[in-house]
């Protein structure tokens, strides 16, 4: 049975809870990762082989929740304590011990235990020789002399160490009590903090310092020892200390000495100390090119390589996973109220909408549970006991991201200062769509001029505007077209264009049907119909190619107050606008470059142009000419 709520189909058996208080958490983090199978499978094998894993993907698809699982996963009755001991022969290279955990403590107590008992035997001894001293003064009357001596006894046995006297180890790694294998997160850790590190000293003669030993610190990799230690943006680390970190990955043990070369650190070197962790390294793409290349192919030779997903299939199963994942978020936060069903089926939608493409669901779970928490504090706020679907929609409204904010006080200026149109006819001056950031779009006016070329060589394309790179691509990409159509030959002519007003962070690489439409309208003397917009990627035949972000840049354009948008027709079934802008804009799925002049010029040289691009054989439909208006 279908049940139509809130215009999603959901069928009953999909929605079978009241509430997100009725979906059942699972108990082990590996069971509560959302739509990363592959993932789960790698890091499932990884953990029971003790493999090394290198999870690329984009931010806040559940890297370092993956890293955490596993060490869920990895045995616990493995676990070890790490001792380090004075060394008598050499004292600037102490000695290391591994026990079983919980029986490091328990060694150091003893080692306490006898200290302290031996301190009292001294004392007791130095007591006992003062108070003889001075009674031996009272009976001979030699009483400053018994001060003197009693002072002095006191001074000799304070420095006094008895040749067997009793050096307490120093407890380095304590896995006392721990339930689960460790996770050590090194994400931006500098080489100390990675691989261990001696303290400074500053009295280091006159039996005055601290020993060796007890300055050893360990490194996270000896914290991880055992367990599993992720580095996020792995490519930040120092080639030298990756280096470092491939050694003790190979050797499982890392001798640590002081990092500062200057330092009195330096001088003591450790035995080697155990460091047996599986390596979970994360980062995007980029982070390849940063990676040392023999860390790489150690990965690759002794472990596994994923890459994350942004989007899951919108099948019945994965949106049960999304609500599992909301009831996931609100137990996790401890403070925000349940979600209802109409709540759950917006975040749904919601899901869909930032996933962009059609009949996908995005997995860039992170901002979606700021989402779910920022509908929470909604709900909270209004004292309510259950978020409900306004509380969701309110949230998007107000828990808008940076980019969003940007690209909103942006179109207020560029509203105020009339930057672009939405109104009337411009001849070379198109409106052109773009993304910032993520998924924030704005309209990107972009203009062109054409003028006989001055030199008598070729004409030159001269593009301002921080995008000016992709518009001479464009322009050059398009400059057949341009001459197939216009039957005009572009290295005539000086032609410039600009990104008007052009900000920081745009994307414009799907801007190149709207340069080309903006340098035909130049070229051509014929008017743009600036209550148009598009976006569109053209390819050198004239087709109109798919691009991203078609549903922000259209929400966009209505929010500029544009009255039609121009499409590629492939990215047509993509398109997710919200309910309130549905009435404000018309949607044009184009093919053809030649249907996009269609829609954007105006005039009577349009027929002209429209005709001759017919005579040349273009692949305008044939049809169409019958439409234009005057
Ligand atoms: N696949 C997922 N399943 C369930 N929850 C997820 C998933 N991905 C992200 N989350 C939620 O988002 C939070 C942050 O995700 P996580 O830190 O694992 O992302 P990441 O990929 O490591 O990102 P970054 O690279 O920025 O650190 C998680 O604690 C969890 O609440």
């Amino acid at each position: 049975m279908i049940k139509i709520v809130g215009g999603i189909d959901l069928k009953m058996s999909e929605f079978e809870y009241k509430t997100t208080k009725d979906v059942k958490v699972p108990k082990r983090l590996i069971d509560q990762v959302i739509g990363q199978e592959e993932a789960v499978e790698t890091i499932k094998k990884a953990a029971k082989q003790k493999r090394n894993v290198l999870l690329i993907g984009e931010p806040g698809t559940g890297k370092s929740m993956l890293a955490q699982a596993m060490a869920e996963l990895l045995p616990r009755e493995q676990l070890e304590d790490i001792l380090v001991y004075p060394n008598p022969e050499d004292p600037n290279n102490p000695k290391v011990s591994v026990v079983p955990a919980g029986e490091g403590k328990k060694i150091v107590m003893n080692y306490k235990r006898r200290a302290r008992a031996q301190e009292e035997k001294k004392n007791s001894l130095m007591l006992f020789l003062i108070i003889t001293i001075i009674f031996m003064g009272i009976i001979t009357k030699e009483f400053l002399a018994s001060i003197i001596a009693a002072a002095l006894v006191f001074l000799a046995m304070q420095h006094i160490k008895t040749k067997e006297s009793v050096q307490v180890p120093k407890l380095l790694v304590n896995n006392e009590n721990r339930k689960k294998a460790p996770f050590v997160d090194a994400t931006g850790a500098h080489a100390g903090a990675l691989l261990g590190d001696v303290r400074h000293d500053p009295y280091q003669s006159g039996g005055l310092g601290t020993p060796a030993h007890e300055r050893v610190e360990p490194g996270m990799i000896h914290r991880a020892h055992k367990g599993v230690l992720f580095i996020d943006e792995i490519s930040t680390l120092k080639m030298k200390t990756q280096q470092e970190l491939l050694t003790a990955m190979q050797e499982k043990k890392y001798a640590i000495t002081g990092q500062s070369e200057t330092s009195s650190g330096a001088m003591v070197r450790s035995e080697a100390v155990p460091c047996d962790f599986v390596l979970v390294a994360a980062g995007n793409l980029d982070a390849l090119k940063g990676m040392h290349p023999a860390l790489r192919s150690r990965i690759r030779g002794y472990g596994y390589e994923v890459y994350m997903r942004n989007t899951m299939p919108d099948t019945p199963e994965n949106r049960k996973k999304l609500v599992q994942f909301i009831a996931q978020e609100v137990k996790k936060d401890g403070k925000i109220p349940h979600f209802d069903r109409g709540a759950i089926d917006e975040i749904i939608r919601e899901a869909r909408r930032r996933a962009g493409k059609k009949g996908m669901l995005t997995l860039k779970l992170r901002d979606l549970g700021g989402l779910i928490r920022a509908a929470g504090d909604v709900a909270r706020s209004e004292n309510s006991k259950l978020v409900r679907r306004e509380h969701v929609i309110k949230a998007k409204k107000h828990a808008r991201t940076l980019e969003q904010q940007i690209a909103d006080r942006y179109i207020e200026n560029r509203k105020r200062y009339s930057v672009f149109k939405s109104k009337g006819y411009e001849i070379g001056r198109v409106n052109g769509l773009a993304v910032i950031g993520d998924r924030s779009g704005i309209v990107l006016p972009i203009a062109a001029e054409a003028v006989p070329s001055q030199s008598k060589e070729e004409g030159r394309i001269i593009a301002t505007g921080k995008l000016g790179k992709i518009a001479k691509e464009a322009v050059q990409n398009v400059s057949a077209l341009i001459k197939k159509y216009t039957g005009r030959d572009i290295s005539n002519y000086d032609i410039h264009i600009q990104f008007l007003q052009t900000y920081e962070g745009v994307e414009g690489d799907s801007a190149s049907v709207s340069v080309a439409a903006a340098v035909i309208s130049a070229l051509e003397n014929i008017p743009v119909d600036q209550s148009v917009a598009l976006t569109g990627s053209l390819s050198v035949r004239g087709e109109v190619l798919p691009v991203g972000g078609v549903t922000s840049k259209i929400e966009a354009a209505a929010e500029a107050g544009i009255k039609k948008v121009l499409i590629p027709k492939s990215n047509y079934k993509d398109v997710m606008i919200e309910k309130h802008y549905e009435d404000k804009v018309e949607i044009v799925p184009v093919e053809t470059l030649g249907e996009v002049l269609e829609h954007v010029l105006v005039g009577k040289k349009k027929k002209t142009l429209i005709e001759k691009m017919q005579k040349v054989g273009s692949i305008i439909p044939k049809d169409m000419t019958k439409a234009i208006p005057h």
